[in-house]
């Protein structure tokens, strides 16, 4: 058997989205970013969605779009940061044929990287978000770390990681 998807977890703004698309590229794949999926299906915002319908409602659209990308082959698939941490056992529950990684960064720089994107992410939007973090991530850490392969994306470019996740998913097989 062999890789037939990558899903990409981490925390919000550990760079998934940039290094998912990077990966595609090299792999020759498809990326699925679940955001931008939302955005699309729903034509608003993700910042939109929680607004108006709240963290529970989009938690259960994003777990239906995930349900709909994990039926794809060749795909790169990138949820958001909270969808591996929305239920027990995600990532155990994935295909034995999916790859995952675990992009890890510090609190202090998914706050520094979230401030600097373009991207509002509601979570982080309040007027401590460096202690928001620090406790979410605390708290969403054992949900990522049943990911196959731990990349720390703290200090590499993403055009790296990818390169790193490629190889590695090169010298490795699913067990069948
Ligand atoms: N490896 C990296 N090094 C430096 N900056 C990065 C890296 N990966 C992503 N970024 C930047 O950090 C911000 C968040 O990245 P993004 O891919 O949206 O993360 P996520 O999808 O995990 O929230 C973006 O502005 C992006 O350009
Ligand atoms: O971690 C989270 O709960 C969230 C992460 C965001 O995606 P990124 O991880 O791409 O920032 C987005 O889905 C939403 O703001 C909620
Ligand atoms: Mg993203």
């Amino acid at each position: 058997m062999r890789w037939r998807r990558v899903v990409l977890v981490g925390f919000m703004a550990s760079g998934k989205t940039t290094v998912g698309a990077a990966l595609a590229r090299r792999l020759g794949w498809r990326l699925i970013d679940i955001d931008a999926e939302l955005v699309a299906r729903e034509g608003r915002s993700v910042q939109e969605i929680f607004a108006a319908e709240g963290e529970a409602a989009f938690r259960g659209l994003e777990a239906r779009a995930v349900r709909d990308a994990l039926d794809e082959r060749e795909v790169v698939v990138v949820p958001g940061g909270g969808w591996a941490a929305a239920a027990e056992g995600r990532i155990h529950a994935l295909p034995a044929d999916t790859f995952t990684v675990w992009l890890r960064v510090s609190a202090e720089a998914a706050v520094a990287r979230a401030r600097a994107s373009s991207v509002v992410r509601p979570l982080l939007a309040g007027t401590d978000p460096m202690t928001t973090a620090s406790a979410l991530l605390a708290e969403r850490e054992p949900f990522y770390a049943p990911a196959r392969l731990h990349l720390e994306a703290e200090e590499k470019s993403p055009d790296h990681l990818a390169v790193n996740i490629a190889s590695q998913m090169q010298s490795s097989l699913p067990r069948s």
